[in-house]
């Protein structure tokens, strides 16, 4: 049967023969308001959405034939993916489509800011010739900070060596391989880049983390005659509060393509000469509209055929077999995945799934897929897929083993991961496939996570659990449930505490001043 697929971006031509060749019928709502859209979608199977498209859950409520949504580009953040994925609809997007134009892009911006060449030209088209005005710096012998050595900050890597740049960065996710095979020197913490960088670039998604990222304290820590380019996602710099340091001067420029709200047609920095504003040109070339048609239009077709979309960022179409048999513990190894990151405090540099009992001849990429979309949780929930685990995962510098045993001792099936050494055990429970925590660190339990956990390590002695309760209590955090693991050849226990209410660093505080503890987690799922 002929598919139906709605537009709403300039999608350049290929891309549209490609679908049509397919036996799709492709219909165009260029940038539609919310509400025609939501009034159009009911018929469409396919929805190709620019970035300033909202897909959101009320959106979906109305799409009841969409199956997928496509994104002509990278970046997916426009699209409730969750949503999405409740309602079972893939989200995929081009992600390698216009990272090259993007990271030169980048490199015009910086060229341009040191070398002045937006003022220049205005006052050349002004009818005058005034050279001493502009005068630049090279880029040679400077020091570029890059924030965020993913796909386009690897490449902006790349093009400022061969400029002859000396290049730090900051990533917690960059492997020391990567970063070395970049030539770049990254640094944990943000102050010291801060303070040796003639040039920085962000090239970070817009996340809870990164948005207002560099505000008045960080414009504050830098150079004096810095500057700061921002060609990935508006809001990460504050914008506001950079004004008043290009008012003053300690910002010698700022290029900026990308921008909180677009289109962006008045901001505090457009009365700058010295602040370079291009209206999200990054991925505006020939080479990359082209990709962007292109590989989004094949991943359509595929996913409209059931096929696997190897750039889907949430679901990816598994075989019925490999879904009926692995897809219950999806949330399950994520929630793994998040524990082991932050019992470890940062990306593991290694990671064992093991798959026990029923699920042993399953194949194990969804579930390897799910741990890493839970361990590396900056991005959003899905990013990781079957299809892609194992690429992003090396990227990362995170070396992957997967293993599987018929016997699950006395569950009939359990995963089992393994991240630098820190163990953690989960089966389904009942109907609903609950996940359940089977062991942490190798001592037997079993509980149900809640949103908020504690997990203490001590000594075992009377009177422990009743301190920890005092103190709790006392800043008004509630027990909700509790298991408490022992094993057999350590003198140690494990207690693994649901928690509801406050409990902030000052409260771990007083826990690890009260009792002699091994370790003290807090977990948050
Ligand atoms: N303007 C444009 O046309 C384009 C913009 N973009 C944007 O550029 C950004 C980068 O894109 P890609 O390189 O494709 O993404 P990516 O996912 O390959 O890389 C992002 C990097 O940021 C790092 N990161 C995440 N949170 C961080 C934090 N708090 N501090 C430091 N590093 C952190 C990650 O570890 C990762 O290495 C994205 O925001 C994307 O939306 C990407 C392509 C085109
Ligand atoms: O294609 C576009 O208009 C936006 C591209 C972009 O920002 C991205 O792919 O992340």
């Amino acid at each position: 049967m002929t598919k139906k697929i709605l537009v709403t971006e300039d999608l350049v031509q290929e891309g549209i023969d490609l679908l049509r060749e397919h036996g799709c019928t492709v219909d165009f709502l260029i940038d539609p308001t919310a509400d025609e859209l939501a009034g159009a979608i009911a018929p469409y199977d396919g929805l190709i959405v620019h970035p300033n498209t909202v897909v959101d859950a009320a959106l979906l409520a109305a799409a009841e034939n969409l199956k997928i949504i496509g994104r002509a580009g990278v970046t997916v953040d426009n699209i409730d993916i969750d949503a999405a994925s409740e309602r079972g609809i893939i989200v995929c997007n081009a992600p390698n489509s216009n990272v090259i134009s993007a990271a030169e892009h980048t490199m015009a911006l910086l060229l341009s800011a040191a070398r002045r060449i937006p003022e220049a030209s205005a006052s050349m088209h002004a009818g005058q010739w005034r050279r001493a005005d502009f005068m630049g710096s090279e880029l040679y012998g400077k020091t570029l900070a890059i924030f965020g050595l993913g796909r386009v900050g690897g490449l902006v890597a790349e093009r400022a060596a061969a400029f002859g740049m000396n290049l730090i960065g900051h990533d917690p996710y960059c492997s020391p391989e990567r970063a070395l095979h970049l030539g770049v020197t990254l640094y944990d913490d943000l102050a010291p880049v801060l303070a040796q960088a003639d040039f920085i670039t962000v090239h970070l998604p817009r996340t809870v983390g990164t948005r207002g990222m560099f505000g008045a304290d960080e414009f504050a820590a830098m150079k004096d005659g810095v500057v700061l380019v921002n060609a990935a996602r508006g809001g990460i710099f504050d914008v506001a509060a950079l004004a008043d340091f290009v008012a003053a001067g300690k910002v010698a420029a700022v290029a900026l393509d990308s921008f909180e709200e677009e289109p962006c047609t008045a901001s505090p920095l457009h009365e700058f000469p010295n602040a370079i504003l291009t209206p999200h040109l990054s991925p505006m070339t020939h080479e990359a509209q082209r990709r962007a048609s292109t590989q989004i239009a094949e991943a359509v077709v595929a996913g409209l055929a059931g096929g696997m979309v190897a750039t889907a960022v949430n679901l990816s179409p598994l075989p019925p077999e490999v879904l009926d048999a692995v897809g219950p513990y999806v949330p399950a190894c994520r929630m793994m995945g998040t524990m082991v990151s932050q019992i470890l405090g940062r990306t593991p540099k290694s990671l064992k799934v093991e798959l026990a009992g029923a699920i042993c001849d399953a194949d194990p990429a969804p579930l390897v897929a799910a741990v890493l979309d839970g361990g590396l949780s900056y991005r959003r929930i899905g990013s990781f897929t079957a299809a892609n685990a194992d690429a992003v995962a090396a990227r990362h510098g995170i070396a992957l083993t997967t293993s599987a045993v018929r016997d699950a001792q006395e569950y009939a099936s359990s995963v089992r991961l393994t991240a630098d050494g820190i163990e953690v055990g989960a089966t389904l429970f009942g109907t609903e496939h609950t996940p359940r925590i089977i062991s942490l660190l190798d001592y037997k339990i079993d509980i149900a996570p809640a949103r908020c956990s504690l997990v203490f390590e001590y000594v075992d002695a009377p009177g422990r659990i009743g301190t920890i309760g005092t103190i709790l209590g006392e800043a008004g955090a509630n027990i909700t449930t509790m298991q408490i693991g022992t094993k057999p050849e350590d003198s140690c226990a494990l207690v693994y505490m649901n928690v509801e209410g406050d409990v902030d660093g000052a409260v771990l505080d007083r826990l690890r001043e009260a009792i002699d503890l091994r370790n003290l987690w807090k977990i948050i799922l």
